[in-house]
């Protein structure tokens, strides 16, 4: 029987409009490389990782150029151009344009292409974690702060008891055939662990880092930039 691999699917096709950068946030330069090429990079650098699927949509103007940048990256990438309309669709979209190379058992990492403090050794701890899992599982974060549900009129309405509450992070870790089942039947969702849910299974949580935060805001920009300064 064939071992078991390790794949991981970026999805990078969204635009970016809550950062409202003049490109997609996935390309705006972080110490001096797209962000994108960090999440790319620390991919095709871990060594369990067979082979890396980019989602990016249709009409990306961008990839070509940061790939001519990368050519190290040629034979560890596939871009695939089918990104869609939500990251749901985008995910899906991919999954299903990986059917020839990967095998049901095969183990899929679905990793945002706007976290690019993502490392090695994070990849590696998640593996590592999940394995053997029956469902697998997904790095997250437990919640520090106190938690306020605001009112209308921007005052706190309540605090919301933060024991046991986690922050998703990415990757997001399931077996090939499991993910593309729970993606085709369930409505919207925001991760995939969200899809295993709604089958009925518990994904794992395994802790991830304050480093792999996703860039959604402006003011994520200069952090993203120092962090990955600090990293390279
Ligand atoms: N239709 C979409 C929307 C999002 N994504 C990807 O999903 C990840 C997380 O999504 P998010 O942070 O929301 O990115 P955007 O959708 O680009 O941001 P915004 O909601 O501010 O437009 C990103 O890598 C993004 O490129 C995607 O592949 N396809
Ligand atoms: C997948 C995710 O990063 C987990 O926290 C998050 O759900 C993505 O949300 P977004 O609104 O698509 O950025």
């Amino acid at each position: 029987m064939a071992s078991t691999r390790y794949f991981a699917l970026i999805p990078a096709a969204g635009i970016g409009a809550r950062v409202g950068a003049g490109c997609p946030k996935q390309y705006l330069p972080l110490a001096g490389k797209a962000m994108l090429l960090h999440v790319l990079e620390t991919f095709a650098a871990a060594p369990a990782i067979a082979h890396c699927f980019l989602v990016v949509s249709a009409g990306d103007a961008y990839i070509d150029e940061v790939l001519a940048s990368a050519p190290q990256l040629r034979t560890r990438v596939t871009v695939l151009l089918n990104g869609g309309a939500t990251r749901h669709a985008s995910v899906s979209n991919g999954l299903q344009a990986m059917r020839a190379q990967v095998e049901d058992a095969d183990w899929v990492l679905v990793h945002d292409a706007a976290r690019p403090g993502l490392t090695v050794a994070l990849i590696d701890k998640l593996i590592a974690e999940l394995r053997d899992d029956p469902v697998g599982g997904l790095l997250a974060l437990p919640v520090v702060d106190t938690l306020k549900r605001g009112n209308a009129n921007g005052r706190v309405a309540a605090t919301v008891p933060r024991a046991g509450l986690w922050g998703a992070q990415t990757p997001q870790m399931f077996r090939y055939a499991l993910l593309r089942r729970a993606l085709e039947e369930v409505a919207e969702v925001t991760d995939e662990a969200s899809a295993i849910e709604a089958l009925g299974l518990a994904p794992r949580l395994v802790e991830g880092s304050v480093r792999n935060f996703k860039v959604t805001l402006p003011q994520d920009i200069p952090l993203a930039e120092l962090l990955l300064k600090g990293l390279s």
